[in-house]
């Protein structure tokens, strides 16, 4: 056989598989439409995190390649996503505008099958979803070099939602502008979160330039783009959508540069065993309050992977602890550690349990 007909026959096979794929993934489409009509009938919610979580637990068990795990389910979630919008179609609102990180954080935990709505502010994103014009919302909460989103904390104090997910996203920072001369640049625009994270390269390589913080890394690319003497400091995909070089790619320089995002809703998803907890609490200004309040944690061996002050707004000097926790809340172990905390403390409430981000 001569190579050409060689790849007439690889591809006439790669054909047969796609078909059979087709009518696969249509087959699975079909029975995920019975689940939810149950779904329905039973008043269920129809996205269930906890049961998405368990098909991802258990294909990267499966894989063995060639493709990566990584890739394996990047095409799951699309597949789960086109078969949960039979379902029904969900909306979900993210700080916006497109192309920020935010909304690179929201197709990856819902895929592409859903309406992603951006919205301009994080409390606006808290607000939609109070008012049910959508079902979930995705908001930054952390960054591995600048920390705490602490605008984002703040609006849980406001609002009665729960967290009912997270997303890491590797975060790479790069300069684009209309212009291709990097030379004729005297302007800098980005979100402050993202001139601090590459200001060393900036000095270095740019000190003379003018630095202008504006709301967002999608905000700054969709200001240079109408202003030839500028340049934005954004994401890969923000140069796409407004049609941006990359002049200069991954100016942030750090080895580990993560956003954790929030998935934002109403109801908490039931446990997976590889879940997290996060929960809000006061102590009294005492000695040794916040030591008493902890130390059932250590007792009962639950890991504490964070906790973070913000002030009460209440009173002056006051202050509620936000905390994660591994474990989910119908753990009986940490179900009775959070009544021990509970009864100790002047306030507590639950904010949410969820399974742990997904790769
Ligand atoms: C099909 C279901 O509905 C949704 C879609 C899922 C899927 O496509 O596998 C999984 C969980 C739900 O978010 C289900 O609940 O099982």
């Amino acid at each position: 056989m001569d190579y050409q007909e060689k790849l007439k026959a690889l591809r006439q096979e790669i054909d047969s598989i796609d078909n059979q794929i087709l009518e696969l993934i249509n087959k699975r489409a079909t029975l995920a439409k019975e689940v939810g009509e149950i779904k329905k009938a039973n008043n269920l919610p129809i996205f269930v995190p906890s049961r998405e979580k368990e098909i991802f637990d258990r294909l990267e068990k499966l894989n063995k390649g060639p493709l990566p795990t990584d890739i394996v389910k990047h095409i799951f979630r699309e597949i789960i996503s086109a078969c949960r919008s039979i379902e029904e179609n969900i909306k979900v609102v993210y700080l916006g505008p497109k192309a920020t990180f935010t909304h690179q954080a929201s197709l990856k935990y819902f895929g592409h099958s859903v309406e992603h709505i951006p919205v301009s502010t994080i409390k606006d994103v808290f607000e939609e979803i109070v008012k049910k014009k959508a079902d979930f919302g995705v908001v930054p909460v952390e960054n591995t070099i600048e920390g705490v989103v602490n605008y984002t904390l703040d609006m849980f104090l406001e609002y009665d939602l729960k967290i009912i997910g997270e997303v890491i996203l590797e975060i790479s920072l790069h300069l684009m502008s209309i212009n291709p001369n990097i030379n004729e640049i005297q302007r800098i625009y980005s979100h402050k979160f993202a001139i601090a994270e590459c200001r060393d390269w900036i000095l270095k390589n740019m000190p003379h330039v003018q630095l202008i913080e504006v709301e967002s890394t999608a905000k700054a690319a969709e200001m240079a783009k109408d202003d030839y003497e500028s340049a934005a400091i954004a994401s890969e995909s923000a140069a796409e959508v407004y049609g941006l070089y990359i002049l200069e790619r991954k100016i942030d320089k750090h080895l580990y540069n993560y956003t954790r995002f929030l998935i934002i809703g109403n109801e908490i998803p039931s446990k997976t065993g590889n879940d997290k907890t996060t929960f809000i609490f006061s102590v009294k200004n005492e000695v040794g309050a916040l030591y008493k309040a902890l130390e059932p944690f250590y007792r009962n061996g639950i890991n504490m992977t964070k906790i973070e002050s913000r002030p009460s707004k209440k009173e002056a000097w006051d202050y509620i602890f936000f905390t994660d926790i591994e474990g989910h809340i119908d753990d009986e172990v940490v179900k009775n550690t959070l009544e021990e905390l509970k009864s100790n403390v002047p306030f507590f409430k639950i904010l949410g349990s969820y399974p742990k981000a997904v790769d």
